[in-house]
């Protein structure tokens, strides 16, 4: 029989896995070695669209899976007909309990690559179990909050409309696409269960089939303006937006609107010349006495359409954007990875690395902790510095910093302050943080977005922000290069 998925009170994710996560699981306790604390590191390696940071997302949601990690006697089942797992490891799925301890970039936060967003200590055999769910949680919400605030940059303080249900790729798609957006910056969505579901607020104008129903635009729009006299928006582009469009708008807000005491709120624009039709709306609308209701545009929309559009003076008071967004349509694939950097023996942290030819998959070994660096002087980001886990940084002193490839470059920094990036999300496998809400993990966002450099904002060519290695930690990856180098000379 098919599992009934319900995926408002909850899915049993858990063997939302790769198989080789369990294969390496019985494989580990067959050796002996399944208690054995490993650290894991789950970080990206580029911008998508050639962007200059990342909106980091999917906290919540991962913390969600984390929680209700429970094996079901089917699970159970199904894995014994496999006829490769052992009694030993199948009972001790049977009566797992989470144990590790996990720290995360707090969502909406901007994020670079090569830092660790999450990282997860614990017995080798869980914290590798839960590779897939984390690389698909944050993957997933990080691209499409970062697509979101690229978006939003573009429309300059304008609000952004999520409008992607209908094009997203199924309804997980959808339902944490739409969250995602507002985490990057939308002002609403048009998915009516994001609201029920995280409280962001949803909302809408009309479709064509609303005006196609009825014998006249004019008659369509009078018994819209009848039904939503004070919430009053109206799609003026089915047959003719400046011959017929406008013109009807404008004859209900006066017959019917504005006698029932209200103003009317806006129009939506759809298709054809987004600049032409909406400087021409906006004029039309001025010279009738509506100069307060907004024009809303849409219509396949991204980032580089609302740039042009604006810098051709269109008049756009609110963008509804959907397919590209929903869909991260012009790099749909976000590529974090999740590594294994570091194991505990006798209670000591040894360090691991993983070699690679192309010097960009060498990963930055050992349980670490990140600072960001601000200036005192603005409050802007600075760098950031990836340190040992039991390193401090000291506010007092100078600080140098260091391109970790072209180590030549460097920097003194003086008169700054250091915050840690990472909270923990459990300890000893018990939950420890609360999730702000979604609306004030927006705000922070923006708060957060506004510490960086106009340089890094920047759509085309960034500045490369300095992720930055502590001099401790650099020679520990030196250390391990050589050393690992020197078994094939
Ligand atoms: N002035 C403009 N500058 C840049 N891009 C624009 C401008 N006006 C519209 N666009 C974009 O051009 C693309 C095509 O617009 P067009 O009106 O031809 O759409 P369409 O899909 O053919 O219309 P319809 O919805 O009627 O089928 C859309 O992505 C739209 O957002
Ligand atoms: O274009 P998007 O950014 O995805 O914005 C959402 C689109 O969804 C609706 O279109 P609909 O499904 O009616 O199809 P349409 O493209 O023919 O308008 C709406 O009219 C927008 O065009
Ligand atoms: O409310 C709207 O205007 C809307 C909703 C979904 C897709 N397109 C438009």
């Amino acid at each position: 029989m098919e599992r009934v998925i319900d995926v408002r009170n909850g899915r049993n994710l858990t063997m939302l896995t790769d198989f080789y996560e369990l294969t390496m699981g019985n494989g580990y306790m067959k050796e002996g070695v399944s208690d054995t604390i490993a650290y894991f590191d789950m970080f990206f390696r580029r911008v998508p669209d050639g962007g200059g940071y990342c909106i980091m997302a999917g906290v919540d949601q991962l913390m969600e899976y984390l929680e209700n990690l429970t094996f079901s006697k089917e699970d159970i089942e199904y894995l014994r007909g496999k006829g490769i797992f052992s009694e030993e490891f199948l009972s001790y799925l049977e009566n797992f309990k989470f144990e590790c301890d996990v720290w995360a970039v707090p969502e909406g936060t901007p994020v670079f690559p090569n830092e660790p967003l999450v990282i997860v200590r614990g017995p080798i055999i869980q914290a590798q179990f839960v590779e897939t769910m984390i690389l698909l949680t944050i993957n997933h919400q990080t691209l499409i909050a970062t697509k979101a605030n690229r978006i939003v940059r573009a429309a300059k303080g304008r609000p952004v409309l999520e409008f992607g249900s209908r094009r997203a790729q199924g309804y997980d798609g959808a339902i944490y696409g739409s969250r995602a957006a507002i985490v990057g910056g939308c002002s609403s969505s048009s998915n009516t269960l994001a609201e029920i579901m995280f409280n962001v607020p949803s909302s809408g104008t009309m479709a064509h089939s609303w005006v196609q129903l009825f014998d006249t635009e004019l008659e369509a729009f009078r018994k819209w303006a009848n039904a939503y006299p004070s919430n009053c928006s109206l799609l003026i582009d089915t047959y003719n937006v400046l011959k017929s469009g406008v013109p009807n708008a404008i004859t209900v807000f006066d017959e019917i609107v504005v006698p029932s005491g209200f103003r009317p709120k806006s129009v939506r624009i759809d298709s054809g010349d987004i600049t032409y039709l909406t400087k021409e709306t906006r004029r039309m609308l001025d010279e009738a006495g509506y100069s307060d209701v907004k024009i809303i545009v849409s219509n396949s929309l991204d980032e580089h359409i609302i740039r042009d559009v604006l810098n051709q003076g269109a008049e756009i008071d609110i963008f509804g954007v959907g397919e590209r967004l929903i869909t991260a349509k012009s790099e749909p694939v976000f590529g974090g990875v999740y590594k294994l950097v570091a194991v505990e023996k006798d209670g000591r942290v040894i360090p691991r690395i993983k070699i690679s030819e192309n010097q960009e998959k060498i990963t930055n070994p050992h349980f670490k902790k990140v600072y960001r660096i601000f200036t005192k002087k603005n409050d802007k980001a600075i760098a950031d510095v990836i340190c040992e886990h039991d390193e401090v940084i000291d506010e007092n002193e100078p600080l140098t910093i260091f391109d970790p490839v072209y180590t030549w470059k460097q920097k003194v920094v003086t008169s700054f302050y250091a915050r840690p990036l990472h909270v923990q999300l459990f300890s000893q496998g018990k939950p420890v943080y609360d999730s702000p809400t979604v609306l004030e993990i927006r705000d922070y966002s923006a708060k957060e977005t506004d510490k960086l450099w106009a340089e890094v904002l920047r759509f085309e060519n960034p500045h490369n922000y300095y992720v930055d290695l502590s001099q401790k930690l650099w020679d520990t990856r030196q250390d391990l290069l050589i050393s690992h180098s020197r078994e094939y000379i």
